[in-house]
């Protein structure tokens, strides 16, 4: 399998240098250069697969000979080994069509770790065959910085620096990071929002001589990996519900767009996906691109869901390469225009193509709270702040016809946000006991204003203290 860059111009390779490269030379993002496509027949054959397994068959069409079926099985199994649901993805009904998959039953209780814990192996069994160290340079919102952090820790090979909005994080997911005392990881509390932090993650790839001397990587949705580690469980939801048999729908709480456009793949690699449905909060970029047409940026706002405090979404640029069907050079000058006037200007065809199958909605904070006290009060589920926006967005916008089931992901614990949780149902839902004395540790970061010669700087000083 090999690889293109969104903007074309960086040379094509395969899973092994998407994995280490992270963000194209050129600035753009890895695609697959086809999509494998699997037929009704071969989808039936993979229901009732345990979890590890589906996803190491799903996976080894995009990881090709970089590592043989046995050698992926073992790594998918240890990956999940830790989960604390056996089904590790479990699928929980709401109502007669509703379905919430569940994918916070990870070390770092969100989503990010059913990537991320395969991520951290996938890494380890590279650079361990080809005798190298890289540094990992991440930004987050709250989840993606933890799940990172408790996969690469105290890893040989792997030094890692993770950037957070000073601030602007629940102190939950402050603490799952800072409290990581581990030689290889660095915490950095940056002045400014999420967009500030991931800005600043993108200049250090762009910067090619810092980029080669720290031999940097990425385990942001940037980095192909993650987008494929985590298409798995959607078809593995699609699966259960009577896919390739049965049309599904997706909702799905979304910022950066990695996680729908996992979702967006499994329809590419040939299952009956009838609609997505985006699922925003008062950072509602994407609502307005699909409602109208507007992908413009507005300040980045906190609010309540505070992992989706996000307006520039990254990976809605491999959305956009597919829109403008493949072409390359006009995703680079839409990109280019995006950045520097802080509007895309996506053609009228494209847009209309985007609209056919997905819908937006935006909540905000108080539409929020009534969600979580209306999933308490009518089903006794108690939903986080982002998982509520997907199953408020789910019935907004839901297929007309009835019989299409709609799959809202779960995508954080509700102990990650207790404080919402608690605001709308009076239920303070406890952290679970491996984790119970996270406010007592002792936390380690340090903070820096969003400027990119302080944070490379920063990165140096870690990666060099431990390369010694
Ligand atoms: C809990 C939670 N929900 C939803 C999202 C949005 O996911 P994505 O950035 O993949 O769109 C994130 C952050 O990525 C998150 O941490
Ligand atoms: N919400 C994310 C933001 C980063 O998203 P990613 O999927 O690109 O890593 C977070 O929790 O950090």
């Amino acid at each position: 399998m090999l690889y293109l860059s969104t903007r074309g111009q960086a040379a094509p390779r395969d899973f092994e240098g998407v994995l280490l490269a992270g963000l194209a030379e050129d600035g753009g993002l890895f695609l697959p250069a086809t999509w494998p496509v699997l037929s009704p027949a071969e989808w039936r054959a993979l229901r009732g697969l345990p979890y590890p397994e589906l996803a190491a068959r799903l996976m080894q069409p995009f990881i090709g000979e970089a590592l043989t079926p046995a050698t992926l099985l073992g790594l998918t199994e240890a990956a999940y080994a830790g989960f604390g649901s056996p089904a590790v993805a479990p699928l929980v009904q709401l109502d007669h069509r509703s379905f919430i998959l569940e994918l916070f039953h990870g070390p770092t209780l969100a989503f990010k770790d059913m990537a991320m814990q395969l991520l951290g192996r996938l890494f380890d069994q590279v650079l361990a065959r080809r005798g190298e160290r890289i540094t990992i340079v991440g930004a987050t919102s709250g989840d993606t910085g933890s799940a990172a952090i408790e996969a690469c820790r105290d890893r040989d090979a792997i030094d890692i620096v993770i950037l957070h909005p000073e601030g602007r994080t629940s102190e939950v997911q402050r603490r799952q990071m800072t409290t990581v005392l581990a030689g290889n990881v660095a915490n950095l509390a940056v002045r400014g929002s999420f967009d500030d932090c991931q800005d600043l993650v993108k200049a250090m790839f762009n910067d090619a001589p810092f980029r080669q001397e720290m031999r940097l990587a990425a385990v942001n949705s940037i980095n192909w990996a993650r987008i494929a580690a985590q298409i798995p469980y959607y078809a593995y939801a699609a699966l259960s519900l009577g896919a390739p048999d049965r049309p599904v729908a997706f909702s799905v709480p979304t910022g950066n767009f990695g996680n729908v456009l996992a979702a967006w793949a499994v329809r590419e690699m040939g299952l009956p996906v009838e609609r997505l449905i985006v699922g925003s909060n008062r950072n509602d970029i994407l609502a307005r691109f699909l409602a109208a047409n507007d992908m413009s940026v507005k300040g980045v706002e906190p609010s309540l869901s505070p992992s989706m405090d996000i307006q520039v979404s990254s990976n809605f640029e491999r959305l956009l390469f597919e829109l403008l069907g493949r072409d390359a050079a006009a995703t680079a000058e839409t990109m280019r225009r995006f950045r520097a006037e802080g509007r895309m200007p996506v053609p009228e065809a494209a847009w209309r193509r985007a609209t056919e199958l997905f819908r937006g909605v935006a909540l905000d904070d108080e539409a929020t709270l009534a969600e979580i006290r209306h999933l308490w009060d009518r089903a006794g589920y108690l939903a986080d702040p982002h998982t509520a926006i997907g199953t408020a967005a789910a019935r907004a916008a839901a297929p007309r016809d009835p019989a299409i089931p709609v799959v809202v992901a779960a995508t954080a614990h509700p102990a990650k946000f207790p404080d919402a949780v608690a605001r709308a149902t009076g239920q303070r839902p406890p952290l679970p006991p491996r984790l119970a004395d996270l406010p007592a540790r002792e936390e380690r970061f340090s903070v820096l204003p969003a400027e990119l010669d302080a944070v490379e700087d920063f990165v140096r000083a870690h990666t060099r203290r431990n390369r010694g």
